[in-house]
């Protein structure tokens, strides 16, 4: 598959994939080009500012309206949507997963998404959800979209070839992808497996985080995202679009690809961003800075600088703080932390935080280094060190996260996660150089 892209964060965009498919100087002719349909896809309230106001123009062989016939309801057991509180009391510790299990039976993407965590709530589109995916199986006429929420995906394993309504993407393990809420979408593995992460979610759209004094460049850069051109399929046979809608799934038949968007403009789009072009910003004499430096993308809750969702990463980078405890410091945060490991070792946790893994560090339920990463780091030379091939990343947000009864069942949640503090023993003596022995 050959993709094209365009660069850019929020750009008002065009792209046609046929010639003059997009109408000039005018949204709504009265007959469109090639007998295309025109359909406005609206991702802010009509009267949102102009900051935020969002939506795409589409040009396509049938209206989405031809795209959905009455919808019956679909059982998906795994993918939970807030509120979501099990009846089981809800278990605050520190958790730790090792991967899910990639399955042995063929699932597609959409079917492979287990939800580990909720907060907020749908209906009132605050909050998220943090999801693990597996699959090992393309969709072939299934085709899905989500009325919930965006989906910002992390692939861990396998690199994805994901075809929306606005054009097709190739997203690789360092990657990421976002697809906007509503859009029609497939999803397929290109290696024939593939694993990862997906923060779903309901409240406004993510966005970049402003830099303060950092300045007008570091840190997401906008250039670095890219937006499919439009792409399209004319399939005749019977499709399924599922939808998410709520909570609740649904699915429609319907008898031809609703993937025909010949044309479009418009900044509601999907991109996608490779994190390797992230320039991380950090301390460079002493200290631990707050890990916001490495915000790639903040999704904000309507009250300043408290994120419905931040999603940072902790990508390589040199530590050369001097006189300085280099690893994250022990904290508690009002913000829920979930983590996960796309490659190599997190200095915090160097064994134990495994590639594909997950953790999650709840609203005020304290973590930090374990026994060993406290150890080595107290005592290491502070000479100039690379943190490299290394790439974890946090789906952080303002309210607690609801731990699915799935990820409390998962054969790989880790029995002995707490245990990784045990050994952090008293050295208080009186003295003031303290037992260091
Ligand atoms: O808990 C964690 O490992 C994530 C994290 C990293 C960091 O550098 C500072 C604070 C923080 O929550
Ligand atoms: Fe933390």
């Amino acid at each position: 598959m050959s993709d094209a892209y365009m660069p850019g964060f929020g750009n008002d965009f065009e792209t046609e994939s046929l010639p003059n498919a997009l109408p000039q100087g005018q949204n709504s002719p009265q007959k469109c080009n090639y007998g295309l349909y025109a359909e406005q896809l609206s991702g802010s309230p009509f009267t949102a500012p102009r900051g935020t106001n969002e939506r795409s123009w589409l040009y396509r062989i049938r209206p989405s309206v031809r795209h959905t016939a009455r919808f019956s309801s679909h059982a998906r057991d795994h993918w939970k949507t807030a509120p979501h509180i099990c009846d089981d009391v809800m278990p605050i510790g520190q958790l730790r997963w090792d991967p899910v299990p990639m399955p042995d039976e063929p699932v597609n993407f959409i079917d492979g998404v287990r939800t580990m965590t909720t907060a907020g709530d749908v209906h009132t589109q605050v909050g998220m959800a943090s999801h693990a995916y597996i699959c090992n199986a393309p969709m072939g006429d299934d085709y899905f979209f989500n009325a919930d929420a965006e989906l910002l995906i992390v692939p861990q394993i396998g690199t994805l070839e994901i075809f929306t309504e606005l054009g097709r993407m190739t997203v690789a393990p360092t990657e990421i992808a976002m697809i906007p809420r509503g859009m029609i979408f497939q999803v397929d593995p290109a290696d024939g497996e593939a694993r990862g992460y997906i923060c779903e979610n309901y409240g406004a759209k993510f966005t970049l985080p402003d830099r303060g004094p950092i300045g007008a460049n570091c840190l997401a850069n906008p250039r670095d995202f890219k937006t499919p051109v439009a792409a399209w399929e004319d399939k005749e046979t019977d499709c399924r679009v599922h939808v998410k809608w709520c909570g609740q799934f649904y699915v429609t038949e319907i008898g031809h690809s609703p993937l025909d968007v010949i044309a479009w403009h418009g900044n509601y789009a999907p991109f996608k961003y490779d994190l390797k072009t992230f320039s991380p910003v950090g301390a460079i004499l002493f200290d631990h800075p707050d890990p916001s430096i490495f915000t790639v993308l903040t999704a904000p809750s309507g009250e300043e600088g408290t994120a419905n969702i931040d999603f940072v990463i902790f990508p390589p980078r040199w530590m050369v703080a001097e006189h300085t405890f280099r690893p994250p410091w022990y904290h508690r945060n009002i913000m829920s932390e979930f983590m996960g490991l796309v490659h190599g070792q997190y200095d915090a946790k160097e064994e134990g935080f495994v590639p594909g893994g997950m953790s999650l560090h709840n609203m005020m339920l304290p973590h930090g280094p374990d026994t060993m990463g406290f150890e080595k780091a107290s005592e290491a030379e502070l000479a100039p060190t690379k943190l490299d091939e290394t790439l974890a990343f946090m789906f952080e947000t303002r309210f607690p996260q609801h731990v699915t009864s799935y990820a409390m069942q998962l054969e790989t949640l880790q029995d002995n996660y707490i245990d990784c503090w045990k050994g952090l023993k008293k050295r208080f003596d009186g003295s003031i150089e303290g037992n260091w022995d």
